[in-house]
């Protein structure tokens, strides 16, 4: 949502992917027409790159001596992978610090891993995945958003980061919600 209303532009696309794939006689998005709207998945994906909630994964142990690409890991090392960085690497992305939705995500490249890979790969990729993308959805769909005390400039949103079990914002984001009813 941060990214968001930093970002009008890409609510306003947002807005125009999710409002006509909705049924408007329902109060509600069902779970069905999620899978339909590409551009949400993009905000999500873009969002997990720069903020990702588990900016280190999670420790690995190596349980004998390997090599990966130039790094000579010795048995029982413990492994961090800094995705974090690697999300914000500028010889992977161009314009790594921009908020832009729609970059060509390399999955097999390892580029992009906020839930890991291999065969401890995060088991509830396919729920998180469906339950943001599910209430950003409706946020966006039922309400306008703004910002409070008659705050204009969304920039002014301070992204600062706390990483503490997870990476979150350190300030809380607080906007104001107005129904479009
Ligand atoms: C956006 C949401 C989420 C993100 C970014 C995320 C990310 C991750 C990451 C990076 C790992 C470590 C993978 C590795 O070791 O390389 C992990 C592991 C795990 N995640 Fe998630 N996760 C999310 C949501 C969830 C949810 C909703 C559940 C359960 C309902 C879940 C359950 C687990 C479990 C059980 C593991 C440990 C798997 C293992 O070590 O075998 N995660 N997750």
């Amino acid at each position: 949502m941060a990214e968001l209303i930093r970002n009008p532009k890409c609510m306003r696309k947002l807005e125009e992917e999710v409002s006509p794939a909705m049924d408007q006689q329902e109060m509600f998005i069902k779970e069905s027409c999620i899978t339909q709207l590409p551009y949400l998945e993009a905000c999500f994906k873009e969002t997990l790159r720069l903020h990702p909630p588990g900016p280190f994964l999670l420790p690995h142990r190596a349980i004998e001596f390997c090599q990966v690409m130039n790094h000579s890991i010795p048995k029982n090392s413990q492994i961090l992978v800094n995705f974090w960085a690697i999300g914000r690497d500028p010889k992977y992305w161009e314009e790594p610090l921009m908020f832009n939705p729609g970059l060509d995500f390399k999955g097999n490249d390892f580029e992009f891993i906020p839930f890991g890979s291999g065969r401890r790969i995060c088991p509830g990729l396919t729920m998180a995945t469906r339950h943001v993308s599910l209430i950003v959805a409706s946020l966006i769909h039922f309400f306008d958003w703004s910002l409070p005390h008659g705050r204009k400039n969304p920039t002014d949103i301070d992204m600062s980061e706390k990483y503490g079990l997870t990476l979150r914002k350190e300030e809380p984001l607080i906007l104001i919600p107005r129904s479009k009813n």
